[in-house]
């Protein structure tokens, strides 16, 4: 029997990453091959000639799946009944800006959002902040919804993650599909950490570690951090717009594995409202390495943490406290 259509709000559904992602929901690369969609697209009034020409190409390429499409710039309309919320409605940093440089615009945003998502949305719907500063937008969001459930609220650095699966893949000369278990720590800023402690590759002779591969520890804590940390900015640079393309594609990665569950003996990285786990304080949205099972994501306990990699989740940490009380003060 077909399924029934899932509800996908995508807010700045006219943007950079609106424009690449609204096709691979429709596509399936979201919620699966067989998974029937509605797409709800929101802008603002400035862009709502541009929402209009999105939902007609949405038309035109006639997707399968794809049962309907409610493009809006009425954010109460957007929310109705929907089940998976992907909020990327803000403005983009530019080059030589701070991801925090743009909070006092982007926050504002999200604690007026926040109260249509919880008076409009499905009671279970899920939440990705992709919007920068990420995790501090995922935090105002849930102050100011508080019914919607902590654990229904998450922000993408997944693209991060995959960020880091990347330059693996690309030192070692491997496919990225054989490598996994990276992780980033913290912030979506250039204080995330990148950790290849538990990293491994599959290869012929069974699972190895990515550390005893590399083989070289001064890069592992130099370079490679640093490239992946700066990455947002190169592309920026080089694009003179930011990434967008593989934004769009890893918070499709993102809401598919929250939603289906990730592979087994593989994790991914999410940000999500600290628990306390690994020592980081309660309070902020942090990057963990989390499964996922029937909809629900754990963060993964008992990892090891040495005193490089101690030194590196409490300064991210230390951040996001400070951004937290940096977006008080912009939204007082
Ligand atoms: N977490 C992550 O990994 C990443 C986050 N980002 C962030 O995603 C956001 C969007 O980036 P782009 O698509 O490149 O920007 P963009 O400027 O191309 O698109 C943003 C869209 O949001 C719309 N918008 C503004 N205020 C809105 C509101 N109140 N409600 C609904 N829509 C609104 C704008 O009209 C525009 O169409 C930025 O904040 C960017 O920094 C970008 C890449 C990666
Ligand atoms: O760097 C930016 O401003 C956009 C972004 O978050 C990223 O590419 O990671």
């Amino acid at each position: 029997m077909a399924k029934n259509p899932i509800r996908v709000l995508v807010t700045g559904a006219a943007g950079q990453i609106g424009y690449a992602i609204v096709s691979m929901i429709a596509r399936g690369a979201m919620l699966g091959p067989d998974q029937p969609v509605i797409l709800h697209l929101l802008d603002i009034e400035p862009a709502a000639e541009a929402l209009k020409g999105v939902k007609m190409e949405l038309i035109d390429a006639a997707f399968p799946l794809l049962k309907g499409v409610v493009a809006t710039t009425d954010v109460v309309e957007a929310c109705q009944d929907v089940n998976i919320a992907v909020m990327i409605g803000g403005f983009p940093r530019n080059e030589g800006m701070e991801r925090k440089d743009v909070m006092s615009k982007n926050v504002s945003i999200y604690k007026a959002q926040a109260s249509a998502l919880e008076k409009h949305a499905a009671p279970d719907c899920k939440v990705l902040v992709v919007a920068n500063p990420a995790n501090t937008n995922a935090l105002i969001l849930k102050e100011f919804a508080p019914s919607i459930p902590e654990k229904n609220i998450t922000c993408l650095t997944r693209l991060d993650h995959n960020r880091a699966l990347g330059q693996i893949s690309e030192r070692l000369d491997v496919h990225v599909g054989n490598v996994k278990n990276v992780i980033i720590w913290g912030n979506h800023s250039s204080t995330q950490y990148p950790d290849v402690n538990h990293a491994t590759v599959a290869t012929c002779d069974g699972e190895k570690s990515v550390r005893e591969l590399v083989a070289d520890d001064h890069w592992l804590k130099t370079e490679f951090i640093t490239t992946v940390q700066q990455r947002g900015a190169a592309i920026i640079k080089a694009r003179k717009l930011s990434s967008a393309l593989s934004a769009a594609s890893s918070a499709c990665d993102h809401i598919r594995d929250w939603v289906l569950g990730t592979p087994k003996g593989t994790w991914v990285s999410m940000g999500v409202h600290s628990d306390g786990s690994y020592g980081v304080p309660p309070g902020i949205v942090y990057s963990f390495p989390v499964t996922c099972e029937k909809g629900e994501w754990s963060i993964v306990q008992g990892l090891k943490i040495d005193e490089f990699s101690r030194a590196k989740l409490d300064a991210t940490a230390q951040e996001l406290i400070e951004e937290k009380s940096l977006a008080y003060s912009c939204l007082n």
